[in-house]
């Protein structure tokens, strides 16, 4: 049985993001953890109850997760092998199947911000590593110097996990906070972000599921929007998001969808993670396989917040 939260039928404004999936979060970071995916959450609704679309709505909850160093994206990214921070990032308007995603991208602030620039500014749906980076500049981003991205929390990560190498079973992220995000708007249009630093000690140029449409997430509004998060390379085998959204499509609640999808991966590849879905109709879940998943959701002004099964405290908050 995964572990989950879910919400109830009626069409309405919704958010839910995710801090990604992990093993335990620190009894110290908890609650920095579940304010920040909190206020994630808060900004999505707030943008949305302003009349903005649900892209603009995933696009603002992931930047105040990219811009928090509790979380595993833009600022507190995990260090890959060489101690560098290589970013991957992508967003979906399910009213077209529009996308954009960047991959190993370096110097960035917001990479979901520059996914959405892929998406709305060219041709393409993925641009990666230096022509990323060309395009970021010429789109007047400026450039973010590393060290402004790296914590110390990152580094100790790296230096810990590089005294641990081969502990840790591969299927499982260690204490990752990839985060993502999934609307549904007044005009009943759907969008998913989804950002990441990846996972630490990872290989220089290793990409993960989040940047790749089918993985790491998915929208379209004749179904819903899905999130995801975890061992990126089971999720990318699986193609994780778009499986979820295929049992919503065969006509399971989106309860039983996430959890044959997330099942399916931990049965074939024991791969373990986590995802957030919004169906058309405004039902949603948050369910994962893996110890914890920081969530959060809003709909109808009332925001719910959990971070583990053993850590059931929600915080209910009216927002109307
Ligand atoms: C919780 O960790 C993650 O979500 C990592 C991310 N899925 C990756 O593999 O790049």
């Amino acid at each position: 049985m995964a572990a989950s939260a879910r919400g109830s039928t009626d069409v309405s404004l919704v958010v839910v993001v995710h801090g990604g999936g992990a093993s335990n979060i620190s009894a110290d970071r908890k609650e920095r953890v579940r304010e920040g995916i909190a206020r994630a959450a808060t900004e999505g609704y707030k943008i949305l109850k302003a009349g903005g679309s649900a892209v603009d709505a995933v696009e603002g909850a992931v930047t105040v997760l990219e811009n928090d160093p509790e979380f595993n994206a833009g600022c507190g990214s995990v260090l890959n092998v060489k101690g560098d921070v290589e970013m991957d990032a992508s967003i979906m308007d399910g009213r077209d199947l529009s996308a954009g995603a960047v991959s190993a991208v370096r110097c960035i602030a917001n990479p979901t911000k520059l996914a959405r620039l892929v998406m709305e500014k060219t041709p393409h749906c993925f641009l990666t590593g230096h022509g990323a980076e060309k395009f970021a500049a010429d789109m007047g981003i400026p450039e973010t110097p590393v060290e402004k991205l790296i914590t110390e929390r990152s580094k100790k990560h790296l230096e810990k996990e590089k005294l641990e190498k081969g502990a840790q079973k591969a299927d499982c992220p260690k204490n990752s906070g990839t985060v993502g995000a999934v609307a549904l708007d007044c005009k009943g249009n759907l969008a998913y972000a989804t950002s990441t630093g990846g996972i630490v000690n990872k290989m220089v140029g290793r990409v993960g599921d989040s940047p790749c449409i089918g993985a790491g997430g998915y929208a379209d509004n004749n179904v819903g929007a899905v999130s995801t998060t975890g061992h990126g390379e089971s999720i990318l085998k699986v193609n994780l998001a778009r499986l979820a959204l295929f049992h919503v499509e065969q006509g399971k609640t989106v309860d039983e969808a996430a959890e044959l999808a997330l099942n399916y991966m931990k049965s074939k590849l024991k791969g373990l993670g986590g995802l957030i879905l919004v169906s058309k109709t405004g039902d949603w879940v948050a369910k994962w396989t893996s110890a914890t998943m920081p969530w959060a959701a809003v709909k109808n002004g009332k925001l719910q917040a959990g971070i583990d099964l053993c850590d059931t405290k929600t915080m209910t908050m009216d927002l109307c």
